[in-house]
Order: structure tokens, then sequence, then C-alpha cells
């Protein structure tokens, strides 16, 4: 056994846990399959995956949201140790994809953030709970009149830094912000994605924008069929994808460098339904790599160099 590296060089210990998380429905199968990874202290994940992947379930079993007619198993760990159902929303908090719909239209902003500072910690006093809730807002670049505001009368970037400072009430150890900004105009969403950066918080982000990733994620796992198929720092990955669902993902998206007009490839065939296929990998049915084992054994997911994953035996050694 080689020696441990020194204290200085050994990675921190991880903040969250995700081991072997499944996500079931009745009559339907597996929709999220032996899922795992871990967030570092300070880290963004990016989630990425086509529209069924998987990605929204995984998040949402983090914070106990998922379907009730869902059955989830696996191991979810926060700082080492299970978590329990008291850390839902405490401890892992959710950064909601709709401001409007996640802020009640009839109270004032400022009102709201210290109602929900009063719910996290009850022994809290109105006014030490207002003062958190001023100081949340403050902290993403939103003032007293604003607090004073009632939701409609905020703009959507406004209202998006007003749910940010809500969920980071209490200093949660990791936010889980599930398409954050997709209701955003581009440049307000770029401006909020940096925000979320800047709370310093270790954060799961759900996303199908390969910019997002590029431009605010440090490491990304890329999901397809409810399983991971790589995860690595995310410039890595993006420039050089091993996983062909990867390598598809990337092509599918246009660059700067890409010429006008041209035609950008399409992976033949339909992303899998939960439970699908029964063996195998789920790419194989649209993997120009595929070979005949690919089509009866499910590839773990295999340590790489320079921090990657890879589930693909055929791409392993690319
Ligand atoms: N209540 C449910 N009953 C049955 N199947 C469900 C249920 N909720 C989700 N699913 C299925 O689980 C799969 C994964 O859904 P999920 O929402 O996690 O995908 P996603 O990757 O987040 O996609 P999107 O980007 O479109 O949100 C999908 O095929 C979806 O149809």
């Amino acid at each position: 056994m080689p020696p441990d590296p020194p204290a200085a060089t050994r990675p921190a210990p991880p903040v969250l846990t995700v081991d072997d998380l499944r996500v079931a429905f009745p009559g339907a199968g597996e929709a999220v399959r032996c899922v795992s990874f871990t967030l570092r202290p300070g880290e963004v994940l990016a989630l990425v995956g086509e529209s069924g992947a998987g990605k929204s379930l995984t998040a949402r079993a983090l914070l106990g949201l998922t379907p009730r007619e869902a059955r989830v198993t696996g191991t979810i760990r926060l700082h080492g140790q299970p978590v329990t159902t008291d850390d839902l929303g405490h401890r892992i908090s959710l950064v909601p994809q709709d401001s409007l719909a996640a802020l009640s239209p009839v109270h004032r902003v400022g009102d709201q953030l210290a109602l929900a500072a009063l719910s996290l910690d009850p022994r809290l006093s109105r006014r030490e709970a207002r003062d958190s809730a001023t100081a949340a807002l403050r902290s993403v670049g939103l003032d007293t009149a604003q607090a004073a505001a009632y939701p409609h009368a905020l703009s959507g970037g406004q209202r998006q830094r007003a749910v940010i400072a809500m969920a980071t009430l209490g200093a949660p150890d990791v936010l889980v912000a599930d398409e954050p900004t997709t209701a955003l105009d581009p440049d307000v969403r770029a401006h909020i994605l940096g925000l979320l950066r800047s709370t310093g918080a270790t954060v799961l982000l759900v996303t199908h924008d390969l910019d997002v990733v590029r431009g605010h994620a440090d490491r990304v796992a890329v999901m397809y069929g409810g399983r991971i198929a790589e995860t690595g720092p995310a410039a890595a990955v993006l420039q050089d994808p091993r996983a062909p669902y990867t390598a598809a993902l990337v092509g599918a998206v246009p660059t700067a460098l890409t010429p006008h007009r041209s035609r950008l490839p399409v992976v033949p065939g339909d992303a899998p339904a939960p439970g699908e296929p029964a063996s195998g990998c789920a790419f194989a049915p649209r993997c120009a790599y595929a070979e005949d084992a690919c089509r009866t054994t499910v590839p773990a997911l295999i340590r790489l160099p320079g921090d990657r994953e890879l589930a693909c035996p055929v791409r392993e050694s690319v």
C-alpha cells in the first residue's frame, strides 16, 4: 500500500456523499440508478444530461422532495453522518427555479425571509429574525426598499436573488439549485450564477446548459438514462469528453468556432425510458463505439487519472 499523502495535499473530506442512490416508480422501474458522487467543500458540481436523464429526481432525493409514489434507496451523508429529516431544508437547502412561485405574493420579501429565519431557528427573537433576513438580502445586493417590496414589484433577477438569500439563511452545508436561472435573461443569468458561486456555498447545480457548466461549475457529473456516465473537472470534461454520450452532448452545442449554417451532429435514436434497457449500457443502442459486451453488462464508474471517472470500458484507455 502506498503511504498516505501528507495532510497538506490530502483532499478535504467531502461535505456530501451520495452512495448508490436509486429512485424507482411502481410499474415504471428505476429512473435513477446506482448514482454515487461527492460534493467537496465550497465546490459547484453541475449535474447535466438531457431531459429525463434523472437530474431533478437526484437533486430532489437530497431534499426528501421526490414524488410520494417514488421509492428512494441509497445512502446520503453530510460530513460523514447519514442525513436526518431535520437536515432536509435546513442543512441541505433548495434554490428553486421559479422565484415567483416560491415567494408568497401577499407578503413583503423581507417579512418572508424573517419568517423563514424564525422557522429555521424558533429561538430567534423577531428582531433577530428580521436582522438575519436583512443581512441575507444585503449579501445578495438587495436593499431595504427591495426588502419592503412585494415580490411582483421586483424584477425576475431581484426575485431570484431573494430566493438565493432565503436558501442561504441558517448557513446550510449544501445548496441544491435545480435550473435556478432558466427563467432569466442571459445577462441576468450570468450575474445570478456568479452570485450563487460568490456565496462560497457547496452547490449541486442541475442544468442542461453546457455554457453554465463551462462558466460556473468546478466539476461536472454527466447523467444518461438515470446513471452517471462521466464525472470530472468541468473544463477537462467539456474539452476532452470521454464517455460517448458526453461527446455527443458537447458536439450538439454550437460554439464560436462552429461555421455559420453548418449542421451539428445529431445522435440517432431516443433517450431511454425509466428502467430501460433491462441490461447493458443505456447508451449502447445509440453509441457508435458499442461492442457486444455493452449490450449485456452495465458499465461500472471507473476512476481515471486527472480526477475523472468514466462508465465506459471501451473508451477507458483512449
Ligand atoms: N412521478 C413520476 N412517475 C413516473 N415517472 C416519473 C415521475 N417523475 C419523474 N419520472 C420520470 O423519471 C425520469 C427522470 O426525471 P427527471 O425529472 O429527474 O429528469 P431530468 O433529467 O431532470 O429532466 P428535465 O431536464 O426534463 O427536468 C423521467 O423519465 C421522468 O418521466
